[in-house]
């Protein structure tokens, strides 16, 4: 057996984190932190904007993931490009600016110069600026317009914050950084004016060496500055070295935070949950024993002590109880005698990758973990499970879902793997079948980090993990952390105890976080609270995705899904088109839904929520058709906020297809439909009187309105689209040609699709002229039309109607002939005629 029962030669290590208390701190100097919310309004948007010297350069690709992992929205804008719109209407779009480089700010020409500066000032807005190493050896430069002389590459030991400073919120000033700084390429700054302020200060090495006395003022330095505006009304705050400096990413944090006056703060809370995930699972040699059961315990009573209410989260497969040396079987029954001191979950019986199961034998190994815990009185209460290897968790294997509902009543469980395992900061929950699906992070230990000497090269690296290095930063950024351990963590020489340990005491050294736990369903719930618009998952591709595919079902294909989508929007002949296509033999259509007849409408609807398991099913497997081209079309999609992003997650590579009509035809059609269907309000209300309707009309006549018009704004539907998809993956068609010679456009159609083989729609497409439309040809004298809801007859439109219509529409059609000019996409005739009349 590969194991080292021997390998531990003296006691586990104990974390050695001891505050360093600064001695130049005054005493009963306040730690409290800062609440930078200002009672004036500032009109600013909770977005950044970041100046960039190419798309690429990492300082600003930093920058902007350390603003992805708070959920602040960011702008990246290169240098050579002029400046984006900075406001929209009122309001402010950035609450702060970034430049990577502070000389791209000072070398601006001067027209974006004081077009920034304007904004800055008028919405007071601050700048954030790195200031970086110059080639040269050491130089002092004086910066232009600024009573601020800059001194390059130079090397610093010793950092300490200005305690006065009313910056710091999140970082607990009164600490001190010893020893030399990360890279020796530092910047420092020299100024007399007290409109500036030192954020930090720092040691020169040169001096240091040379006369070892530490007290005198001339050989402290200021890396951080604090610009207050008292010059130019312009707040900004200068480093003088790069966010490999990991305090840097605290201090950077506040100054986001006091510079947009509290917009982009982020709670001080950091909620903490440990889950180990396999108590009982663990070769011999690596289990625990009893004497790690008591550290277990003593550890977790003072975690309690500084995170308020902590508990460690113990999860069992219950048929590897006593599954070790006497020695660890003695272990195992010390967990079972404390068993009240923790909280537990189920895993699973055999510790089985759910996704290779069926319901029943998931049903039946958690009914078998159940029982375990039942005849061991283990209290299992909090509606809380993990998945081995997070297995059917996401991607999701529906039947997990539903046994866990079932068996557990669970409500919350967590992954690492949504939207997907890198990176580590943009990891996010969602809600599905009733589950709340939480991130989860790694702590740096896995099975296999049982010795010291296991941890990368030693006890330094294992250190450095919570002093500032990732696992720090991972609770600095993520207010909800649910860490996975396993319980090789936890024997021999208890890695995870010391890290949790050390990391929890660096953090009160250093922040003002506020630790604290709560029951698993609470930390769900606090989770959707905080961050709403994460309920709705995002389904992506499982066969993009190499972890993914693994632990999804074996018999599952993603081929099952539609290369090209008909979108809509309705009424514009997207069942002709849809009848047209399904007759080529290369291309197969989804099954019809009993609902929604020939269109799915998955994208557009709470059909979404059903998940990728039930759109699947609406297409046939490749492997069974000779057809290669799987399409859906639902209409609904086109003018639909969310459909673009969910289409473009799930199917990048999709084509889509959009026909156009005069959209006061549309709308026309759009309210006849209403009618037929015995839509009351259409019934009841005329044509005119539904378009016209303004704030004094009651509000499902409203509503009916906005159906029946805005999805004629064809192209700020079109950019929403185009967002995501590249123009070249977009046909357009002219709904007016396909009516008029669909022979030519599925002609065109083909072409686009690269569809195989050729199909000779003139041999299969005829007028029938008793429709009034083209027919599919079934035999010299018989047409197959469409049915009587297409192609209906009705009143023509009135001229009022049709003229309020056509000024309604004016300008979404000139920004729609703009956008085709640009996607060099023919102007159709309606559109011309339409732009051609006088207003
Ligand atoms: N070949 C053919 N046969 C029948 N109808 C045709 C055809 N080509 C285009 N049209 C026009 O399609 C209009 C219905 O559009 P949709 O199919 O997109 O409507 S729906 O959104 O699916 O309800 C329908 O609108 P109405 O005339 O108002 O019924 C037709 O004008």
């Amino acid at each position: 057996m590969n194991f080292r029962p021997f390998r531990r030669i003296s006691q586990p290590p104990q974390p050695r984190v001891t505050c360093r208390i600064d001695p130049l701190m005054p005493r009963n100097l306040s730690h409290q932190p800062h609440d930078h919310r200002s009672k004036e309004r500032h009109r600013l948007g909770r977005r950044a904007l970041i100046i960039v010297e190419t798309q690429y350069s990492k300082p600003g690709t930093k920058i902007r993931n350390l603003l992805d992992a708070w959920r602040i929205d960011s702008k990246v804008e290169a240098v050579a490009n002029s400046l984006p719109s900075l406001t929209h209407g009122e309001k402010g779009k950035f609450a702060v600016v970034f430049f990577e480089n502070f000389s791209t700010y000072l070398n601006m020409d001067s027209w974006n110069r004081q077009l920034l500066d304007k904004y800055c000032q008028s919405f007071s807005v601050g700048i954030v600026g790195f200031v970086q190493a110059k080639d040269e050896e050491s130089t002092l430069e004086n910066i232009e317009g600024f009573p601020l002389t800059v001194e390059y590459n130079v090397q610093l030991v010793d950092y300490r914050l200005n305690i006065y400073s009313d910056v710091w919120r999140v970082t607990k000033p009164g600490e001190i950084f010893e020893g030399g700084l990360p890279g020796d390429t530092w910047s420092v700054f020299h100024f007399n004016d007290s409109n500036y302020e030192p954020l930090a200060y720092s040691l020169l090495l040169s001096t240091l060496e040379n006369q070892p006395d530490y007290d005198s003022e001339e050989k402290y330095r200021v890396p951080v500055i604090h610009d207050r505006g008292q010059v130019d009304g312009i707040q900004r705050v200068l480093f003088g070295g790069s966010l490999d400096f990991w305090l840097h990413h605290v201090m950077l944090m506040d100054i986001i935070s006091y510079l947009s006056h509290g917009k982009l703060s982020m709670t001080l809370d950091r909620y903490i949950q440990i889950d180990i995930d396999d108590i009982f699972v663990g070769k011999e040699g690596t289990r625990m024993k009893v004497e790690d059961v008591e550290a277990l315990v003593a550890s977790q009573k003072r975690l309690q002590a500084a995170v308020d209410g902590f508990h460690f989260n113990l999860g069992f497969s219950g048929r590897y109880y006593l599954h070790g040396t006497p020695e660890e079987d003695a272990g195992d029954k010390k967990l079972l005698e404390y068993r009240h001191q923790f909280w537990w979950f189920g895993h699973m019986y055999r510790h089985e990758q759910a996704h290779k199961l069926d319901l029943s034998s998931l049903e039946s190994t958690m009914i078998s973990n159940k029982q375990f815990a039942q005849d061991y009185d283990i209290p299992v209460t909090q509606h809380y499970a993990v998945a081995p290897h997070h297995s059917g968790v996401y991607p999701v294997h529906e039947e997990l879902y539903q046994g866990w509902r079932s068996i557990w009543d669970i409500k919350v469980t967590s992954t690492e793997e949504y939207p997907s395992l890198y990176p580590f900061w943009r990891r996010r929950g969602f809600i599905h079948n009733g589950i709340m699906v939480l991130p989860r992070q790694t702590c740096g230990l896995y099975t296999h980090t049982v010795f010291v000497a296991d941890f990368k090269s030693g006890l330094q690296d294992l250190e450095e993990n919570f002093k500032g290095g990732e696992l720090f930063l991972t609770i600095l950024y993520t207010p909800f952390n649910i860490f996975m351990t396993h319980m090789n963590n936890y024997g021999n020489d208890r890695l995870a105890l010391y890290t949790f340990e050390g990391v929890v005491k660096f953090i009160q050294c250093w922040t003002n976080l506020h630790l604290l736990s709560v029951p698993p369903v609470q930390l769900g719930i606090n989770y959707f609270h905080m961050f709403p618009e994460e309920k709705d998952p995002i389904w992506q591709n499982p066969c993009d995705y190499k972890r993914h595919i693994a632990i999804w079902s074996q018999n599952k294909s993603c081929n099952r899904l539609p290369r090209f989508l008909v979108v809509g929007p309705q009424k514009t002949g997207t069942t002709a088109l849809y009848s047209f296509l399904s007759m080529h033999p290369g291309v197969t259509s989804n099954v019809n839904s009993p609902t929604t007849f020939e269109e799915v409408q998955f994208f557009s609807s709470n059909n979404y929520y059903k998940g990728l398991d039930w759109y699947m099913e609406f297409f046939p497997d490749p492997a069974n058709t000779s057809a290669t081209m799987l399409f859906e079309k639902s209409a609904t999609y086109f003018d639909n906020e969310n459909v673009p992003q969910r289409v473009f997650s799930l199917i990048p590579r999709a084509k889509i297809i959009c026909i156009l009509i005069d959209p006061a035809k549309r709308a026309y059609s759009w309210y006849q439909h209403m009618r037929s269907k015995a839509d009351v309000t259409a019934l009841n209300y005329t044509f005119y009187s539904i378009i016209t309707a303004d704030e004094r009309m009651p509000r499902h006549v409203r509503e009916l309105q906005s159906r029946c018009l805005v999805p004629g704004m064809y192209a700020q539907h079109l950019v929403r689209w185009l967002d995501y998809f590249p123009s070249r993956q977009v046909f357009i068609i002219d709904g007016e040609q396909l009516r008029n010679n669909p022979i030519h456009v599925m002609h065109k159609l083909q072409q686009f699709l690269h569809v195989q083989p050729y199909f000779d729609y003139s041999q299969h497409l005829r007028y029938d002229s008793q429709k009034g439309f083209f027919c599919q040809v079934l035999t010299d004298r018989r047409n197959k039309c469409l049915g009587r809801s297409k192609g209906r007859t009705y009143q023509p439109m009135d001229e009022v109607s049709a003229a309020h219509l056509r000024h309604f529409y004016r300008k979404y059609n000139i920004n729609l002939s703009k956008l085709l000019n640009r996607l060099n996409t023919p102007v159709p005739d309606w559109l011309q005629e339409a732009l051609s009349d006088e207003d």
